[in-house]
């Protein structure tokens, strides 16, 4: 028996011969958001498919509630809830018919799917057939199918995919905002930004390893990043500036060339004295994705 809600240990998955998850170990807090974070192809979907037991680690064990996932464990089954993919919903029922029947089908208690409703912003589409709602309705729809019989552990598979940034920020501010998500919830995610938001602990996948797993605001403290200055009219100066810097201290991005500083006081001096151009500079301390950059010599591409 376990104390964590789930518990992975040196688990590796190898399909047709290609090692997709390798010893990989990750233990996540009950109650807490735990963000799996990392870019296309890192082994995220299959990390969530090995510890809902769809999936049989080649090596090692996986625990989820003490209890292990596979074969299909169907005690466990009432007790998580899964973000269906779109294609598994009722196209011709209402949306909260298909509410009522997940709820039958787990033989949860209705009660809760009017608060649910509400809290997902929902109530004007909740008697909209499912094929007719919008791509941000489906998505938070998702996300009420997952919860919808109250279950200790959720699974959030990249619930802001596919939709556009405003949509996006309104989903994001749904699950910041309400308090729907008070049960240990796992959560993948391409955007950053999103997972320095809503999660309490966030572990990096790279090639189907864990790099670190800490909160985020401890990631980026312990990186130790300083300051990132953005000079978007400098781009003609790299040269200048990385002369007057060093060489690895500028880089140049989509942006404008990038410099990083633990005194921007002392760095604007110095760029002044060269003659580089700092109007519309912009300065922000140390993100997640700067840690990303740090840990992997990569810039994050979501
Ligand atoms: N059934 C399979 N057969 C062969 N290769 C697979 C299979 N499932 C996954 N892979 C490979 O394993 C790697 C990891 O895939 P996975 O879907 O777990 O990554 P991911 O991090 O979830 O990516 P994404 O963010 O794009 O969903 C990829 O290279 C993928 O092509």
């Amino acid at each position: 028996m376990t104390d964590y809600a789930v518990d992975v240990r040196d688990v590796s998955v190898v399909i047709k011969g290609k090692t997709i998850l390798s010893h990989l170990d990750l233990q996540v807090e009950e109650g807490s958001f735990h963000g799996i974070i990392g870019p296309n192809g890192a082994g995220k979907t299959t990390l969530f498919n090995a510890i809902q037991g769809f999936r049989k680690p080649t090596e090692g064990t996986i625990r989820v509630l003490g209890q292990s996932p596979y074969p299909r464990n169907l005690a466990l089954l009432s007790q998580i809830g899964i973000q269906p993919q779109q294609s598994a919903f009722f196209p011709k029922t209402t949306l909260r018919e298909h509410l009522r029947a997940v709820c039958a089908i787990q033989g949860a208690e209705h009660s809760t799917i009017d608060t649910l409703i509400e809290a997902l912003n929902l109530a004007k589409a909740a008697d909209t057939k499912v094929e007719k709602l919008s791509g941000g309705e489906r998505q938070r729809l998702a996300v009420a199918t997952a919860i919808v019989h109250r279950p200790k552990v959720l699974f959030l598979d990249e619930p802001t995919a596919g939709l556009d940034p405003e949509a996006r920020y309104s989903l994001v501010s749904l699950l910041q905002s309400t308090n729907l998500l008070e049960m240990t919830t796992l959560y993948t995610t391409h955007y950053l930004d999103e997972a320095e938001r809503l999660c309490d602990t966030v572990s990096i996948v790279e090639q189907g390893k864990i790099l670190t797993t800490s909160s985020p605001s401890r990631l980026v403290a312990e990186a130790d990043l300083g300051s990132t200055v953005i000079l978007p009219n400098a781009l003609h100066q790299a040269d200048a500036v990385a002369t007057l810097l060093g060489p690895d201290a500028v880089r140049v991005t989509k942006d404008g060339l990038e410099v990083r500083s633990h005194d921007t006081a002392a760095l604007f001096a110095r760029l002044a004295e060269g003659g580089i151009d700092t109007r519309h500079a912009q300065v922000h301390d140390g993100r997640l994705e700067d840690v990303y950059l740090q840990l992997t010599g990569r810039d994050y591409v979501a």
